[in-house]
C-alpha cells in the first residue's frame, strides 16, 4: 500500500520542476520522488501548524488522482544506511511539531505518514506559488532552501580549478557575450583532463535564448577552437563552456583517482559494476553490465579498445562472482596479465565449439530457473560468465558460423547471467549485422568515419573524438550517449 499520493495538479508541478527548473531532458531522468524530498525540506522550514488547523487544508493543491509514493522514496527507509533518513524525519517532525503531536511518530506509522504527507503537501502548494518558470530554479532554491552551490560541487574527484581571477577563458567569453548584452557569472573554470571548462550562469533568465543562439557562433565570434556549449542538468540558467585542449595539453587520470572511483564500486548498487572512466567534469562514471546487457565497443585502430576492454575485466574480477572468457584471433597476448583469471580462446574451432556450448549452458540455466521459480541466476548461486571477442572482423572473416551463434546467444541469454562483449574496429553496415547490432548497448571510440558512428551508435559524432581512450558510451535505453574518458591501469 502507498504511503502518500499526490494529485494531478502536484505531478503536473513535479513535471514542471523537472523539465523546465532543473533543465532534464525527460522527466524519466531524476526520480520523481526527490522533487517530494525537496517539498519535504522546504515544508520543514515553515512554521509549525497545529494539526487540525483548517490552514492545511488551503495549503494544499488541488486536483484528481496522482501517483503513489512509498515511504522508501520519501524518506529512504529500509535503503542503505548512507540513505536512510527515515529516523531523523521522525526526529525533526516530533522537535517541530511537539506542541501538538498527541501521538509518539516513532511507533506510530500511521500518525508519522499523516503528518509527513501534509508537510509533503505544503511543500509542493508553496513551490507552485513561489516558483514562477521564468525565475531560475536553482536560485529559487538558494532563497528558500538555503542551499548554496559550494565550490565542491563543482571540484568532486579531485577536479583541480584555476583562480577565477586568472580566467583567460570567461574573460574571453564574457567580453563576447556583453556585445549582445548578456551579462554572465563565472561559477568556476576546471581544468580537465582533456578541455578546459568554464562553467557559467546567465544573470537575466530573459536572456536564456539570445545566449542559445549566440553560443552557436562562439568560434567564430572568439579566437577559442573547438568549443561547446552544452547546459548543466540540474541548474537552470548554467552552463559549461568547453573548450578541448591541445595533445600537449592533456593529463590523465591519477593513479589515485582511478583507486579512489575503484574503492566506490561496491556502492554503485549495481549487480555487475563497472567504472568506465571519468566523465568530462572528471566525475566518475559507472554502468551495471547485467542492465546494458551485452556490449559492442567499437574504433579505429589505435582508438583504445584493447585498454577499455581490459578495464572493463578489472572491474568485473573485483566482483568475486564472474567467469571471463576471452576470445581474441591475437593470441591473447594483451589478456595474460590477468593469468589464470580467465579463460582465453585463441583458435576459431574452439571459439565456435564454445559457443555452442554457450547455448546449451543458457538453456539448462533458464531451466533451473524455471524450476525454482526465480528470474536470477543468483538466487541459485550460479556466477556470471562474461564472453569477450576482440577483433570481431577479423574472428568472423575466419568463420563465418560464429557470427551466427553470436547473434543468436545475444538474442537469447539476456536473462541466463551471460554477456557477450563484442570488440571490432570500424563498423558498418557489412562487418556489424543489424541482429548484433541491436541486441547491445554501445560504445564508440574514435572512428575514421560519420558513417562508422551513424553504425554503432546510430548518430554521428564518434568520428571528432580524440582517441586515446576518448569515448562515447550509448547504454540500452539511453537516448543520448555520454562522453567518457577511459582509464589506463598500470
Ligand atoms: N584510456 C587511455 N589512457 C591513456 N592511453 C590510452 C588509453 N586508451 C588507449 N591508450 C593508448 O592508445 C594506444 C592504443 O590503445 P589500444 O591498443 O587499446 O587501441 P586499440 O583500439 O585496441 O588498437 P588496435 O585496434 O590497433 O589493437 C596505446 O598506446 C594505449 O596506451
Amino acid at each position: 500500500m502507498a504511503d502518500f499520493y499526490t494529485n494531478q495538479t502536484e505531478e503536473n508541478l513535479i513535471y514542471r520542476v523537472i523539465k523546465e527548473g532543473l533543465g532534464f531532458e525527460s522527466e524519466n531522468e531524476i526520480p520523481k520522488y526527490l522533487i517530494l524530498r525537496l517539498a519535504l525540506a522546504l515544508a520543514l522550514r515553515l512554521k509549525p501548524l497545529p494539526l487540525d488547523s483548517h490552514i492545511w487544508a488551503e495549503k494544499t493543491l488541488n486536483g484528481g488522482k496522482g501517483k503513489e509514493y512509498h515511504l522508501e522514496q520519501l524518506t529512504g527507509k529500509d535503503k542503505d544506511e548512507s540513505e536512510d533518513m527515515d529516523l531523523l524525519y521522525r526526529a525533526l517532525l516530533t522537535e517541530k511539531f511537539h506542541a501538538y503531536l498527541q501521538a509518539d511518530v516513532f511507533s506510530d506509522d500511521k500518525a508519522y505518514t499523516d503528518l509527513l504527507g501534509k508537510n509533503i503537501q505544503r511543500g509542493l502548494f508553496e513551490i507552485y506559488h513561489s516558483w514562477k518558470n521564468n525565475d531560475c530554479f536553482y536560485q529559487w532554491c538558494k532563497d528558500n532552501l538555503g542551499l548554496h552551490l559550494q565550490k565542491e560541487d563543482f571540484t568532486q574527484s579531485g577536479t583541480d580549478s584555476t583562480n577565477p581571477q586568472d580566467s583567460t577563458l570567461f574573460t574571453e567569453i564574457e567580453s563576447c557575450f556583453a556585445k549582445y548584452n548578456i551579462a554572465l557569472t563565472h561559477l568556476e573554470t576546471l581544468n580537465s583532463y582533456r578541455h578546459r571548462i568554464c562553467k557559467v550562469e546567465i544573470k537575466d533568465p530573459l536572456k536564456i535564448q539570445s545566449f542559445e543562439t549566440q553560443a552557436k557562433y562562439l568560434d567564430k565570434a572568439t579566437k577559442l577552437s573547438n568549443v561547446k556549449i552544452t547546459s548543466c542538468k540540474g541548474l537552470a540558467r548554467t552552463y559549461n563552456i568547453e573548450e578541448e585542449k591541445i595533445d600537449s595539453e592533456w593529463s590523465y587520470p591519477s593513479k589515485t583517482e582511478i583507486e579512489n572511483a575503484l574503492s566506490l564500486l561496491p556502492s554503485q548498487g549495481y549487480k555487475l559494476p563497472i567504472f568506465a572512466g571519468f566523465d568530462i567534469e572528471k566525475k566518475p562514471f559507472y554502468f551495471d553490465l547485467v542492465k546494458a546487457v551485452h556490449l559492442i565497443v567499437a574504433g579505429k585502430t589505435g582508438s583504445g579498445k584493447t585498454i577499455l576492454l581490459q578495464s572493463i575485466i578489472h572491474s568485473l574480477l573485483l566482483s568475486n562472482k564472474v567467469e571471463i572468457v576471452v576470445i581474441d584471433p591475437k593470441l591473447g597476448i594483451d589478456y595474460q596479465i590477468f593469468g589464470d583469471k580467465i579463460r582465453l580462446i585463441t583458435e576459431s574451432e574452439e571459439a565456435c565449439e564454445f559457443l555452442d556450448d554457450l547455448i546449451e549452458e543458457m538453456k539448462e540455466r533458464n531451466e533451473r530457473m524455471v524450476t525454482a521459480k526465480v528470474s536470477d541466476i543468483e538466487s541459485l548461486g550460479l556466477t556470471y560468465k562474461i564472453v569477450f571477442v576482440e577483433e570481431l572482423n577479423f574472428v568472423i572473416r575466419d568463420n563465418k558460423e560464429i557470427e551466427k551463434k553470436l547473434a543468436k546467444n545475444m538474442f537469447i541469454v539476456r536473462q541466463a547471467g551471460i554477456h557477450i562483449i563484442l570488440g571490432m574496429q570500424n563498423p558498418d553496415s557489412k562487418n556489424l549485422s543489424s541482429d548484433l547490432r541491436n541486441s547491445a548497448s554501445r560504445i564508440a571510440l574514435c572512428v575514421a568515419k560519420a558513417e562508422n558512428s551513424r553504425v554503432i551508435l546510430g548518430e554521428s559524432g564518434a568520428e571528432k573524438l580524440s582517441g586515446r581512450g576518448d569515448m562515447l558510451i550509448k547504454l540500452d535505453g539511453a537516448s543520448s550517449p555520454k562522453r567518457v574518458f577511459g582509464v589506463k591501469f598500470a
